[in-house]
């Protein structure tokens, strides 16, 4: 697991590395770090143009630093110093000894200077940043935006706040940042998320001085360790029987996609209980289906319920009745309209409930998710008492004490009709599975976005197509190839 941490705890751990570490040394092994991405970049560094955008604290500092080490390779280096009077003392010596230049930030010539760089570094805010940026910052990350360069920025996108990922106004958006430590929040969520590009890690050693993050993101191989396949002794039981209630005689799609991923991440054994039945029948054969209430489907360890089944007093029925279990229930969709109103049906259960909200379904609980979304999610989780996926582009997972995941992969292709009752599938597939709601609902975030990927390879995507690519997206996220059946190991 990556963890994700805010700036406060970065303050906390950077002061004793200060104190035990020779002055300026930590500054120097972030402008190292720095530098060495800069030069993989530019691929051939003597010649070549660089502007360093220059604020008044540390992160221009950084900047210059790193400026000064590729002016000394020889690419030709200029820094804007947006207030020349305050840039970093120490920084502006370096570069003028390795024989960069520097010009004042605010005339038209710095905004020229960038739109013809071909490589643009970010040194205006860094963790210190606070607001929006300042007009002339703004006009600079507009020249950046409009030129030709690859944008790097130093330790966070100027104008992102590093703990939402929060934009007030414009923000520098760069292709890479170099980050600094660890991985702040902000850069993998939100706005903040497309600002940043690739996210490059330079250990400039936090790590021990670190207080343990509430923040995470999963890789491939955290996900793994919650799929182990099935051994000898199992059967169709004891992988954990799924039951879904979704759907409607009208329209079924949402009970076949969602029966569809949960048989595909798990194929175990699937129970549909509801009003697209037959739809459910003749997609998956491999489903035990009733038309009858929940209590009919037999037993199950998880439930899914409300993709398309609408919200009438008959939904609402079903919904009491698999919320009055006290089995794993994740909540989607029409549930969730039904719940908003009735928020009091989750609080204190037994099982644990998963909501898998998207904005306007997060609203009906009260409040619009806004620029914080992992705060959003945490404030709904805790008061609920439930875990709440708040999808997005990077959709974020919070449990009720506060421990958060922020999904790592996906594609904007996602954004099509029927990938949320997917998605409900696979998370309700590794509830029954027995993996803890959290990280159930994370590890599903992560399988839905890999087959998301697998699925746009060659376009755009149906929902359909991600219950195909499923079993290959598990196949992916466990290391594995493809082995033709009768292989042998060796
Ligand atoms: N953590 C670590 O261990 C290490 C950290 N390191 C680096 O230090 C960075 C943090 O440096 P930092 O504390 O000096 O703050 P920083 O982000 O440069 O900005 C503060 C300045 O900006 C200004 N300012 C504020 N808001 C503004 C706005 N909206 N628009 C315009 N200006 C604004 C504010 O001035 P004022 O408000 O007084 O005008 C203040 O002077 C960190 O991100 C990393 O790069 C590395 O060197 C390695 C070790
Ligand atoms: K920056």
């Amino acid at each position: 697991m990556i963890g994700l941490h805010t700036a406060a705890e970065v303050r906390s751990a950077e002061e004793p590395l200060l104190a035990a570490t020779p002055p300026g040394a930590l500054m120097q092994r972030a402008a190292a770090g720095l530098a060495s991405v800069c030069v993989r970049l530019l691929g051939r560094v003597y010649g070549r143009r660089v502007a360093l955008l220059v604020g008044t604290g540390n992160n221009g500092g950084d900047a210059l630093l790193a400026g000064a080490r590729l002016a000394g390779r020889g690419a030709r280096v200029t820094a804007v110093l947006l207030d020349p009077g305050r840039a970093h003392p120490d920084g502006l010596a370096a570069l003028r000894r390795a024989g960069g230049r520097v010009v004042a930030g605010n005339g038209r010539s710095a905004a020229t200077l960038v739109s013809r760089a071909d490589l643009v570094l970010d040194g205006i805010l860094g963790i210190g940043g606070r607001g929006g940026l300042r007009r002339d910052a703004a006009d600079l990350a507009a020249a950046a935006a409009d030129g030709t360069a690859v944008t790097v920025a130093v330790d966070v996108p100027s104008g992102i706040d590093a703990d939402t990922g929060a934009v007030d106004g414009v923000a520098f958006p760069a292709m890479h940042t170099v980050t600094f430590g660890v991985v702040k929040v902000g850069l993998v969520v939100g706005e903040g998320r497309s600002h940043a590009g690739t996210v490059h890690l330079v250990d400039i050693g936090l790590g021990p001085h670190l207080p343990s993050a509430t923040a995470f993101q999963l890789t491939d191989a955290d996900v793994a360790a919650g799929l182990s396949p099935p051994s000898g002794d199992d059967d169709k039981y004891s992988q954990g029987v799924v039951g879904v209630v979704a759907g409607s005689a009208t329209y079924p799609g949402a009970g076949v996609l969602c029966t569809g991923a949960a048989l595909r991440t798990r194929p175990g054994l699937v129970r549909y209980a509801g009003t697209a039945a037959d739809g459910v029948r003749a997609a998956w054969p491999e489903a035990v289906v009733t038309d009858g209430r929940p209590a009919d489907a037999g037993r199950v360890q998880s439930w899914v319920v409300g993709p398309g089944m609408g919200t009438g007093d008959d939904a609402r029925s079903v919904l009491a009745e698999v919320l009055a279990t006290d089995l794993p229930v994740l909540v989607d969709a029409d549930a969730l309209t039904l719940l908003a109103a009735e928020p009091d049906l989750v609080r204190g259960r037994e099982g644990a409930t998963v909501l898998t909200p998207h904005d306007r379904e997060f609203a009906r609980f009260g409040t619009e998710p806004g620029q914080d979304r992992v705060g959003a999610a945490r404030r709904l989780a805790a008061d609920l008492g439930c875990v709440v996926l708040l999808k997005g582009e990077a959709t974020v997972v919070a449990d009720a004490d506060g421990t958060a995941f922020v999904n790592a992969t996906g594609t904007p292709w996602l954004a099509t009709a029927g990938t949320g009752d997917v998605l409900s599938g696979i998370v309700g597939a590794l509830l029954a599975a027995g993996l803890p709601a959290a990280e159930a609902a994370a590890a599903g975030a992560h399988l839905h976005g890999r087959s998301g990927q697998l699925a746009a390879q060659h376009g755009p995507l149906l929902a359909g197509d991600l219950v195909r690519r499923l079993p290959e997206a598990v196949g992916r996220v466990r290391g594995l190839g493809a082995p033709r059946l009768g292989d042998s190991a060796a």
